[in-house]
């Protein structure tokens, strides 16, 4: 299996810049669009409970703007009864559910599927009946990945966070193990018939064993795109990722 490898780019971190100062600048929809001419297959954005960065009329933008130009907006949320009314109102392409904590600075672990089996269930079955292609960010762990099964999601999207700072801190026996747990649960996963996704943490430098593994068929990635914009652009951050994935790909053919 060695299909094209979709990039969903995560403009979290626009929004970030935005709210450090207020106002409307710089705009998460711009950098939606300047993303989608750079090559991005389609845009990420999570709208968190405490709306530390992307906002709900952003999440009111992005949806336009994305409809219009026939490009997926994937909706990364909390499993609360708040944000399924506004998944259920924009009826996005796909959505992502994530555990969020208020303490946290980022995204720390995967959602605990197993221990939310029986209202995670019925809150994809919603999802899913209003069209939307639901997706549970979880730890490579292959508990979450067959509960993730049992609830109906077409989607795992494999937290990747723990190999990405293994690597940037030159922990390299855990980053292994870790990479091999990635590729375990992403061969598990597609066994159980959900599409395999992968996200948090990527950079150019943990891009490539992320993307080589056979079964990932999309990367969201936010937080370095965003960072490496500040220096190169937002476009050619982005140029340099995709071309990062398709020889990771293509070394795999
Ligand atoms: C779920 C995930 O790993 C990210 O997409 C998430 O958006 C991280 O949260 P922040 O963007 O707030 O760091
Ligand atoms: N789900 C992962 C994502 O959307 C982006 O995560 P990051 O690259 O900002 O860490």
């Amino acid at each position: 299996m060695s299909e094209r490898i979709r990039l969903g780019v995560n403009i979290d971190h626009v929004a970030t810049v935005r709210n450090a100062r207020g106002g409307l600048y710089p705009d998460p929809v711009r950098a939606a669009q300047e993303a989608i001419a750079a090559g991005a297959d389609g845009i990420t954005a999570h709208l968190r409970e405490d709306r530390r960065h992307i906002s709900d009329a952003d999440i009111d933008s992005l949806s336009a703007v994305l409809r219009d130009q026939a490009r997926p907006l994937n909706l990364e949320m909390a499993v609360t009864q708040e944000m399924l009314a506004i998944a259920l109102h924009h009826r996005p392409a796909a959505v992502c559910l994530v555990p969020e904590k208020r303490e946290e600075r980022t995204t720390e672990g995967g959602l605990d599927v197993v221990g939310g089996h029986n209202w995670i269930t019925p809150f994809v079955g919603r999802l899913k009946n209003a069209g939307s292609r639901v997706s549970l960010f979880i730890g490579p762990d292959p508990h979450q990945v067959e509960a993730a099964a049992r609830t109906g999601a077409a989607v795992v999207e494999l937290h990747t966070g723990s190999f990405c700072d293994a690597v940037r801190d030159r922990r390299l026996d855990a980053a292994a193990a870790d990479l091999e747990a990635l590729r375990a649960a992403a061969a598990q996963a597609h066994g159980l018939g959900l599409e395999v996704h992968a996200g948090h943490g990527i950079d150019y430098d943990t891009v490539a064993p992320i993307a080589a593994i056979p079964q990932v068929m999309e990367l969201n990635i936010g937080h370095f795109l965003i960072g490496e914009a500040i220096f190169v652009g937002l476009g050619p951050a982005i140029s340099k990722m995709r071309e990062l994935m398709d020889r990771a790909r293509g070394a795999m053919a």
